[in-house]
């Protein structure tokens, strides 16, 4: 195996395309600003139901659960070349790379309540590769946001291409949604898949056969 080179002009080209309409601005305002104001919402939320907000147990629940949505959604907060940090590598293998199974929390932006399931990415490197944990952090970065399945699946697919320009790559993403669970249609066994093909995975039968046959 050759030696790892860190590349830093493939993170400036990837800074350009992480403006482009994939990408959601920073949250507009402060996070410690933010907790106050959002756990002024949750006590009108609570309010609404009927509850008591200054009972013990709901004391400093608006507090928590404004700080457990600024996890759920943090990734407003991050940008890709942070989370890269630069580990984009000169390697000359040209055979299909495949991260399985990664686990994806994320939030349904029509009902606000969490999809969950597991999320495949495949590339076929030319010339560079990612660290490896930096493709489970690209989930990361999309998935904590308010989102819907296809969206995911696609914003994950691009940002590959545009940090380590590979021939393709396949995003699956198997979930289950809450939304579809604990409310509305309640089917417990349903899940959804989607997918994203971009470059020889989209154009050679070939390619996507075999990254078929890799992930059965
Ligand atoms: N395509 C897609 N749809 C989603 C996703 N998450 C939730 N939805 C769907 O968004 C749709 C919203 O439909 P509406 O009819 O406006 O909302 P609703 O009355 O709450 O719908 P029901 O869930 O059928 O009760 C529902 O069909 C959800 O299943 C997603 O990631 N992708
Ligand atoms: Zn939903």
């Amino acid at each position: 195996m050759g030696p790892l080179v860190r590349r830093r002009s493939s993170l400036a080209h990837a800074k350009c395309m992480f403006h482009n309409d994939l990408e959601l601005d920073h949250r507009p305002t402060a996070k410690d600003k933010l907790v106050g104001r959002m756990a002024d919402s949750y006590r009108d939320l609570l309010t609404s139901l009927g509850e008591d907000v200054n009972r013990d147990g709901l004391l400093k629940t608006p507090e928590r659960a404004a700080k457990a949505l600024l996890y759920f959604t943090k990734g407003y907060d991050q940008t890709i070349q942070e989370v890269l940090n630069e580990a984009v590598f000169n390697e000359e293998h040209d055979e299909m790379v495949i991260v399985k199974e990664i686990e994806m929390f994320s939030m349904c932006e029509h009902h606000l309540v969490p999809f969950m399931g597991k999320v495949s990415v495949a590339y076929l490197p030319r010339g560079l590769v990612l660290g490896l944990s930096k493709v489970a952090r690209i989930v990361e970065i999309y998935s904590r946001r308010l989102q819907v399945q296809e969206r995911l699946t696609k914003q994950i697919a691009h940002a590959l291409i545009e940090a380590i320009n590979p021939s393709g790559v396949a995003v699956t993403i198997e979930a289950t949604h809450m939304c579809m669970v604990m409310r509305g249609v309640q089917k417990i066994n349903a899940k959804t898949v989607t997918s994203c093909m971009l470059g020889v995975f989209r154009d050679d039968p070939k390619t996507r056969e075999e990254y078929l046959a890799l992930m059965r």
